[in-house]
């Protein structure tokens, strides 16, 4: 099971007969599963071929829907591809501290300026 796939690869499963997802970093092959899912085909054929995880982590599973997963799963995201996602988190979390701070100098420019007056 310690199979790395891409999220190439991972594309181009992206049909109903042929349907894989990615769920936190790791790779699922759902085309068997997808008519038994109590959420519905739809909601898998979806997310085929990409990164399913925010959808997957919204509707909140539960522990038994986490134990059926483990049945489909084919390997590991490439370590690669998981790395390109932390970097895009890292400078989006650096643009919201920098907006912040800004923000933050702002408001005590404007608050200096009216106590002159
Ligand atoms: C291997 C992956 C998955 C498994 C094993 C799985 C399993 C399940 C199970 C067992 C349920 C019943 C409720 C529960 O026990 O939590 C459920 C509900 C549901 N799932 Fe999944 N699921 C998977 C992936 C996904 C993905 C990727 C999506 C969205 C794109 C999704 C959307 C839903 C929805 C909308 C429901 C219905 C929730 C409701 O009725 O309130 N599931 N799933």
């Amino acid at each position: 099971m310690s199979r790395e796939i891409s999220l190439a690869e991972v594309k181009k499963h992206n049909k109903a007969n042929d349907l894989w997802v990615v769920i936190e970093d790791k790779v699922y092959d759902l085309t068997k599963f997808k008519q038994e899912h109590p959420g519905g085909e739809d909601s898998l054929i979806s997310v085929a071929g990409r990164n399913g995880t925010r959808e997957f982590l919204d509707v909140g599973h539960s522990q038994e829907a986490r134990e059926i997963m483990k049945k489909f799963l084919i390997g590991n995201l490439a370590a690669a591809d998981i790395k390109k996602k932390g970097a895009v988190g890292c400078r989006e979390i650096g643009l919201a501290v920098g907006a912040i701070i800004l923000g933050m100098a702002l408001v005590y420019a404007i608050k200096r300026g009216m106590a002159k007056n």
